[in-house]
């Protein structure tokens, strides 16, 4: 559904300068997912919305989006293949002096559907989201929860292909948050809408994503399925997704390692006790340990310690096993 290939954004500064915000990222998101870009500060997370809104070109690379290629479109192609992008913003953007239906109505109105059928969808739209009896509400009447479920149904109005979310929860306590996720995914199992959700924060994409890329210096440089992802333990999204459990130095014996563990509950895969009646049979002791269900994923994560002397027998025996696990540096 989306696809970038080697697309590199570079800025001239005035003083002569070149930023490179985009450094030859590739990405693709299938159909129906919903796909976490992460990454810091300055990653290229804007650039890159932009490049696939094409209200920037890319100095170079494809981007295509529903099948088109946006680089390729003339001005008028380009105003219908951005319909296929429903935009969500941080803050909602709505139009204070309009009610909520008026501001769902708003892009059905830029696009020239007629006034009568703009009801319906607007009253479809509104109820998808949990509004369907607020639409005479004005913004100054609404939480910031239900600012963003009517920001969402104005970006789904308009039938999209893919909805893109930017930031979407950052200003949004926790309790908001979950909400407004569930109410994604809600969306995107309802209507089959792709989600991409540009992130700084972790929680977001443990509770909604199907995979995850982090974006850093304008490149993707990890990217996957979130199972595939958290059962790889030297990736840095694992870590950050699923920290490994703390074992203090001063509470192992002198000549103990630590051994991390992942697991992921995949047919065929060890399961969390044979992972320990394993690990006891090598003479290793959990440290410590965490286990959750991240999207339909269920993983976990094990500290064991084990003497320094044993160590390469335990990893060998836990991998014969298929048991994913490092010794800690
Ligand atoms: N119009 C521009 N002109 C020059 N440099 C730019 C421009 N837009 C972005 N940059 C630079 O490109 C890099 C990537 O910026 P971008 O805004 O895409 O990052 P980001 O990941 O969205 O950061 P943040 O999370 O802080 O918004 C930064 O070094 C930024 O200074």
């Amino acid at each position: 559904m989306i696809s970038l290939r080697d697309v590199h954004k570079v800025y001239q500064l005035r003083n002569g300068a070149t930023v490179r915000a985009l450094d030859g990222l590739s990405l693709e998101v299938p159909a129906g997912a919903i796909h976490g870009v992460v990454g810091t500060s300055g990653a290229g997370k804007s650039t890159l919305v932009r490049c696939l809104t094409a209200l920037e070109r890319p100095t170079s690379g494809q981007v295509r989006v529903a099948g088109q290629d946006m680089a390729a479109l003339s001005p008028g192609e380009l105003r219908k293949a951005r319909r296929a992008i429903g935009m969500v913003f941080q803050h909602a953007n709505l139009l204070d002096s309009r009610t909520t239906a008026q501001n769902v109505a708003y892009p059905l109105a830029l696009a020239g559907v007629p006034r009568g059928s703009r009801h319906e969808t607007v009253q479809r739209m509104l109820d998808l989201v949990g509004l369907g009896d607020r639409g005479d509400s004005y913004p100054a009447q609404l939480s910031g929860g239900q600012k963003q479920r009517v920001g969402i149904a104005r970006a789904l109005a308009d039938q999209p292909a893919v909805l893109l979310c930017d930031e979407p929860t950052s200003a949004l306590d926790p309790e908001t948050t979950r909400s407004i996720l569930e109410l994604i995914r809600d969306v995107r199992d309802r209507l089959g809408v792709t989600v991409v959700i540009i992130t700084h924060e972790m929680s977001v994409v443990r509770q909604v994503c199907d995979s995850v890329s982090l974006l850093e210096a304008g490149r993707v440089v990890e990217s996957g399925p979130i199972e595939q992802v958290v059962s790889d333990v030297s990736s840095r999204l694992s870590h950050e997704l699923v920290p490994v459990p703390e074992v203090p130095r001063a509470s192992l014996a002198p000549n103990d390692v630590v051994l991390d563990v992942a697991l992921t509950a995949h047919p065929g895969q060890p399961a969390a006790a044979h992972v320990m009646s394993l690990a006891a049979e090598q003479g290793a002791d959990v440290a410590g340990g965490v286990f959750e269900t991240l999207g339909s994923a269920q993983v976990g994560r094990l500290a064991l310690t084990v003497p320094a002397s044993r160590s390469s027998a335990a990893v060998a025996a836990l991998r014969e096993a298929g048991v994913t696990v490092e010794e800690r540096a």
